[in-house]
C-alpha cells in the first residue's frame, strides 16, 4: 500500500513540477523543490492534491512546524510570482460571471471585465480594494427575479426532496454514498450516515424547496443533489441572513456536462425568492472569490488501522509499535468536571459559545434553537461536552459553564482495501476553553473520540486550533478547504479569522 501511495506521489511531483516550469517562475519552483524534498527527505510526502477528502501527509508531528514554514515561503513565492503579471490565470466559464470578491491572485482583465457586466446596478465597480464591505449585487425585489425554474438538459427534472420520507432520504444517501468527495487517489469516499443527513439539513427554519434535486425523468432516480440551509453570518462587522450552501453531487456518469452551475443558478433563485442574497460554502476546489484558505490537520489515534488503509504510513525509521506508543491517548480524561451536554445546559452554553464567536471575522450567530439544534449530542453524529466551574467553593457552590467542546462523526468508505471498509473520524466542531487550557481540553476531547471508536481525529486549522496541533501530534493534512462568501465585498482573511465550521 505504501509503494502505490510513493507511486502516486511521484506523478503528481512531476505535474506540479511541469506547472511551475511553464510558469517561468524560479522563486515558486524552488519553494515547492525545497517542501518536496524535506517532505520526501521526511518520509512523510503522500501527494499533494488538493481536496476536500482530507488524507494525512504527515506522520511526524515534530515534522508540522518545518512544513508550516516551508508552505509559507510556498505561498509568498506564489503571491510574487502572481504580482509579475505574466501568470496566464484559469479562465472559469461559470465562477467569472458570478458575483464573488475578486482574489489579487486572480484580477486578471477578463475575469474584471466579466464581473463587471453583471454587476451594473452596483454602486462601484468591483476591484480588489480591500476595505470595501457590503453586497456585489444588491438586494432585488421579487418581481425583478426570474420567475421560472432554470431549464433541466432534455430527459432530467427538478425534484424537490423530503428529506424526512425515510426512503427520499435513502435515495440521497445512496447518491452521495457513492458519488460524493473523494481523495485524488479515489481511495476514500465521504459516507454521510442517514441520522447525519437528517441533522444536517433540517435546522430550525429549513426550508424544503432548497433541498433540490435532479431526477431523470425516465427512471425517475435521483442524478443529482444540492442544498441549502438557512443562517445567520458575521462577516467583519456585518450580520446577514444567508444559506450554508453544501452536498453538491452529480452522477459519476453525468460529470462535466454543466449540470453542476445549473444546480447553483436555480438554488441561487430558490434562495433569493425568500428574500435571501448572500450564501457560504466551502470547497476543496479553488474557485474565485474565496475569503479565506485553511487546512487540515489529523490527529492519529488507531494508527495500525489508519496505515493499513494508507491513511497516513509508517515513515523510515518508526516502527509500528513505535508508532502506536506515539500516538497512545489515556484511558480517561483529565478533567472531571467535564460531562456530556444536556437540554437544561443549553442557554448558559450557547452564551457561551455565540459570546466566544465574536471575536472572529467570519462567524456563525446561532440563535439559542439553532445552537440546541447543532450542538445537542446526537448519537453516532455529534458529540458536545461543557466543563463545570463551581463559583463561590465547595459542593454548594453555583455551577458554571466555562469551557466547550464538540466534535462531528463522519465516516468515510475505504475504497478497495481487503481489510477495512470504513475509516472513522470524528471532526473538531466548535471549542471554548475560559478556565482550561485549550489543549488540555482538546486532550481530553481526543480521548472522548478514541473512545467512541473513532479511528482519526480532524480539525481545521481555523478558530484558535493552531494553538493545540502541535502539542497534541496532529500531523497537516494534503488538502486546503477554501471558504466563500457569495455576493459579498470583503477583504479576505487568515485561517485563524474564521469561526465557521461547515459540515
Ligand atoms: C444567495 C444564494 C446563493 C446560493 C449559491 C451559492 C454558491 C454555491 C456554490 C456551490 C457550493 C458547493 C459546496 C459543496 O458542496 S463542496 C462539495 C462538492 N462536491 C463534490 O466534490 C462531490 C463530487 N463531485 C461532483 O459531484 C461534481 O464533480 C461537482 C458537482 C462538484 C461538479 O460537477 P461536474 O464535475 O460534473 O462539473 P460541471 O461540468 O457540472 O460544472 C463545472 C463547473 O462547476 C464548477 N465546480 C466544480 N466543483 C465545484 C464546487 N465544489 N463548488 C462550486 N463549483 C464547482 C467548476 O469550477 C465549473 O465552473 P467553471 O470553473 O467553469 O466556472
Amino acid at each position: 500500500m505504501s509503494e502505490r501511495v510513493d507511486e502516486h506521489a511521484d506523478d503528481v511531483d512531476a505535474e506540479a513540477d511541469a506547472d511551475v516550469d511553464a510558469d517561468g517562475d524560479g522563486g515558486h519552483r524552488d519553494a515547492l523543490e525545497m517542501l518536496t524534498s524535506i517532505l520526501q527527505n521526511q518520509g512523510v510526502l503522500q501527494s499533494q492534491n488538493q481536496m476536500q477528502q482530507p488524507r494525512q501527509v504527515s506522520t511526524s508531528p515534530d515534522a508540522a512546524a518545518k512544513i508550516g514554514q516551508m508552505m509559507e515561503q510556498l505561498k509568498m513565492a506564489e503571491r510574487a510570482s502572481a504580482g509579475g503579471g505574466d501568470r496566464e490565470k484559469k479562465h472559469h466559464a461559470f465562477w467569472d460571471t458570478q458575483p464573488m470578491l475578486i482574489n489579487s491572485d486572480d484580477s486578471n482583465e477578463k475575469s474584471k471585465k466579466s464581473i463587471a457586466g453583471i454587476n451594473n446596478n452596483c454602486d462601484g465597480a468591483i476591484t480588489d480594494d480591500t476595505n470595501r464591505h457590503g453586497p456585489i449585487i444588491p438586494d432585488k425585489d421579487p418581481s425583478e427575479l426570474r420567475q421560472e425554474p432554470y431549464n433541466m438538459p432534455k430527459g432530467f427534472e427538478w425534484s424537490e426532496v423530503d428529506i424526512t420520507d425515510p426512503s427520499q432520504l435513502a435515495e440521497v444517501y445512496d447518491l452521495l454514498y457513492q458519488n460524493y468527495v473523494e481523495d485524488d487517489g479515489c481511495m476514500f469516499r465521504f459516507d454521510y450516515s442517514p441520522q447525519f443527513l437528517t441533522w444536517a439539513l433540517t435546522p430550525p427554519g429549513y426550508v424544503r424547496g432548497f433541498h433540490l434535486g435532479v431526477r431523470s425523468s425516465k427512471s425517475h432516480r435521483l442524478m443529482a443533489f444540492i442544498t441549502g440551509v438557512p443562517a445567520t453570518v458575521r462577516v467583519h462587522s456585518s450580520t446577514r441572513e444567508m444559506v450554508e450552501v453544501n452536498y453538491l453531487c452529480v452522477h459519476k456518469r453525468l460529470r462535466s456536462k454543466r449540470l453542476a452551475p445549473v444546480l447553483i443558478k436555480e438554488i441561487t433563485r430558490r434562495v433569493n425568492h425568500t428574500g435571501v442574497f448572500q450564501a457560504v460554502y466551502t470547497a476543496g476546489v479553488v474557485l474565485p472569490g474565496h475569503v479565506a484558505s485553511c487546512r487540515y490537520y489529523h490527529r492519529t489515534i488507531d494508527a495500525r488501522k489508519l496505515v493499513e488503509i494508507g491513511f497516513t504510513r509508517l515513515h523510515p525509521r518508526m516502527t509500528m509499535a513505535r508508532m502506536q506508543k506515539l500516538y497512545k491517548l489515556p484511558g480517561t480524561t483529565s478533567l472531571p468536571t467535564l460531562r456530556p451536554m444536556t437540554p437544561a445546559d443549553v442557554p448558559a452554553a450557547h452564551a457561551l459559545v455565540v459570546k466566544y464567536l465574536e471575536k472572529f471575522k467570519l462567524s456563525v450567530v446561532f440563535s439559542e434553537d439553532e445552537f440546541a439544534h447543532w450542538l445537542l449530542p446526537r448519537e453516532g453524529v455529534v458529540s458536545s461536552f461543557v466543563n463545570v466551574t463551581r463559583r463561590g467553593g465547595g459542593d454548594g457552590g453555583e455551577e458554571e459553564i466555562t469551557d466547550f467542546c464538540s466534535y462531528y462523526h463522519l465516516h468515510s468508505s475505504v475504497l478497495g482495501n481487503p481489510k477495512h471498509t470504513k475509516l472513522h473520524a470524528a471532526y473538531s466542531f466548535y471549542n471554548v476553553a475560559n478556565t482550561v487550557d485549550l489543549t488540555e481540553l482538546m486532550r481530553d476531547c481526543l480521548i472522548l473520540a478514541k473512545n467512541e471508536g473513532h479511528d482519526v481525529f480532524n480539525a481545521l486549522n481555523l478558530m484558535e486550533n493552531d494553538k493545540f496541533l502541535t502539542d497534541l501530534k496532529f500531523g497537516m493534512g494534503d488538502g486546503n478547504l477554501q471558504y466563500y462568501v457569495y455576493n459579498w465585498l470583503c477583504p479576505t482573511m487568515e485561517h485563524g479569522d474564521i469561526g465557521l465550521v461547515l459540515l
